[in-house]
């Protein structure tokens, strides 16, 4: 992409960004993301989390949908997050910081994790967009099945995975992948994620 067009693009998100009626509620509520609506949309149709829950949040930061999971989870629960970025702490949540496709940050991970199994594992990991289709869906389709390999590993029998996935090449081999393991599995596109936007929400539950 020419440093024309991609200026010319970054404008335009900047206008929408601060145009976006979901940006605009995030500020007025003190949420730390608009990706909080995305997430309680979500929760509202499909029931994930419940007081007392284990939760991990993998591409964490800001945090909206850490807030929104402790919240949910109560004094009783317990959230682990995790993200690339450093992230603001949040009464209730234990952040690492570090890159989640490294065998380092993993082990950290699953020291913290100990040996309790996780209720709910959900994921909202993007890497830096190019705009180039062909770079971006790769690299997070890599993300997504890292966050499936390691729910496999640390859900209960029963539980339940919630996952970002850009629809692209490897969609469907992924969706039929997430089929034989889970009992059901549902796509949605809640209303705050960007139409424009090829990403979608893979939600799983019921670890067989
Ligand atoms: C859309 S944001 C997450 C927003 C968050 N769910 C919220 O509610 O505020 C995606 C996050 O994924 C993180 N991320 C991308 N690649 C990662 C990696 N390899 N390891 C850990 N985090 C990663 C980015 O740093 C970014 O913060």
């Amino acid at each position: 992409m020419s440093s024309k067009k991609r200026s010319a693009s970054s404008r335009r998100w900047l206008q929408e960004h601060f145009n976006d009626k979901y940006v605009i509620e995030a500020q007025k509520k003190k949420l730390r993301s608009r990706a909080w609506f995305k997430l309680d949309e979500i929760d509202n149709t499909d029931k994930i989390f419940k007081r007392g829950m284990f939760v991990l949040d993998l591409g964490a930061a800001p945090g909206g949908w850490s807030q929104y999971v402790v919240n949910k989870v109560g004094l009783k629960g317990k959230v682990i997050a995790l993200d690339l970025l450093p992230m603001d702490s949040i009464l209730g949540v234990e952040f690492l910081q570090g890159d989640f496709r490294e065998k380092s940050i993993l082990k950290r991970l699953l020291n913290c994790i100990g040996d309790k199994k996780i209720d709910v594992v959900i994921s909202d990991m993007a890497p830096n967009m190019t705009g180039i289709s062909s770079v971006d869906i790769p690299k997070s389709m890599h993300l997504a099945e890292l966050a499936f390999d390691i729910s496999r590993d640390i859900l209960i029998p029963g539980g339940s995975f919630l996952v970002k996935v850009f629809q692209g090449e490897g969609f469907e081999q992924y969706l039929r992948e997430m089929r034989s393991l889970f009992k059901k599995v549902k796509v949605r596109k809640p209303d705050a994620s960007r139409i424009r936007s090829r990403e979608v929400y893979i939600v799983a539950t019921g670890l067989k």
